[in-house]
């Protein structure tokens, strides 16, 4: 059997045409009401196909936070699937935005539900919670790499509360100084020493993180950029000493703003891509 091609080697050409931008489908209740939408599984459809239209062919990485769709229940996993499949179909890498995280039992699980072909919610790559061990993830990252998907792994998030954890020093006298964001971010470099790019981190692009990211080969899911105060000129500043190359900054409510038009929805995401694209040079 070939191996499939790992996930650097297909998100790179993607991004490199369509570039660094990850577009956010976060059917707020507020969103939909703002675009006019009844907050019922019909008009969770009518939003999804909207942004499926306006950003499935223009962006690189679309990341539908699967939070939104779950109060509609069956219906609401229906509209998630032929969202998460209709990006898919119009050229875009999708992320599955659902922070999983357990045992590695039951993470095998969901890495089934996230990550393959089998599956009616398969995406391109799924978010994970590694605060059960990195090496609880174990299924999910060995699942992606043999697949050509990425498993995003929260390493420093975008919210103010996410430094009591994750700026706690580690146990151990080896490292007595690492973080556990940097014990993250050492663990996913590690998984990408075979160049396939198969583990990505998630660093919030709110404020700076003091993280040496320089090894890791492999994308940097940045959110925060829009609605959390983060703006494109922060970037060079907080991705200091990352590969821009491997940036990929992400905004939801900052763009979903401009809807319901779908062209006006497209042209807000084209402007603020074309912002970052700019910034990071
Ligand atoms: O994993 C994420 O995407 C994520 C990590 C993080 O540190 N911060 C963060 O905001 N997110 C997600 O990114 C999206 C941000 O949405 P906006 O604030 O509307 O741009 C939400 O879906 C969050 O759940």
């Amino acid at each position: 059997m070939t191996e499939a091609p790992g996930f650097a080697a297909r998100y790179r050409p993607v991004v490199a045409e369509r570039g660094r931008l990850c577009a956010g489908i976060d059917p707020h209740v507020g969103l939909l009401e703002d675009w006019g939408l009844p907050v019922t599984a019909d008009g969770l459809a009518r939003f999804g196909d909207i942004c499926v239209e306006a950003l499935g062919p223009v962006a690189a990485v679309i990341k539908p936070q699967v939070a939104f769709f779950e109060p509609f229940g069956a219906a609401g996993f229906a509209v998630l699937e032929r969202v998460i499949a209709g990006c898919r179909e119009a050229g875009a890498l999708v992320i599955a935005d659902a922070k999983r995280g357990d045992i590695g039992s039951t993470m095998s699980a969901y890495a089934r539900a996230w990550l393959s072909d089998s599956s009616p919610l398969c995406a391109d790559a799924v978010t994970a919670s590694p605060y059960l061990g990195y090496e609880s993830l174990r299924p999910a990252l060995d699942l992606a790499g043999e697949t050509g998907r990425s498993v995003f792994v929260l390493a420093r998030t975008s919210n103010p509360e996410g430094g009591d954890v994750q700026l706690a020093r580690l146990a151990g006298p080896a490292s007595p100084e690492r973080t556990v964001a940097q014990g993250i971010v050492d663990a996913a470099s590690a998984s990408n020493s075979d160049g396939r790019g198969g583990v990505g981190l998630v660093v919030g692009a709110t404020r700076e993180h003091g993280l040496d990211l320089t090894g890791l080969r492999g994308p940097i899911l940045a959110p925060g950029l829009g609605a959390q105060g983060a703006t494109a000129a922060d970037l060079p500043i907080v991705f200091d000493g990352a590969d821009p190359a491997w940036v990929l900054p992400a905004s939801s409510r900052g763009v979903l703003r401009a809807g319901p038009d779908p062209i006006a929805l497209r042209d807000a995401f084209t402007r603020a891509r074309d912002e970052v694209e700019s910034a990071l040079g």
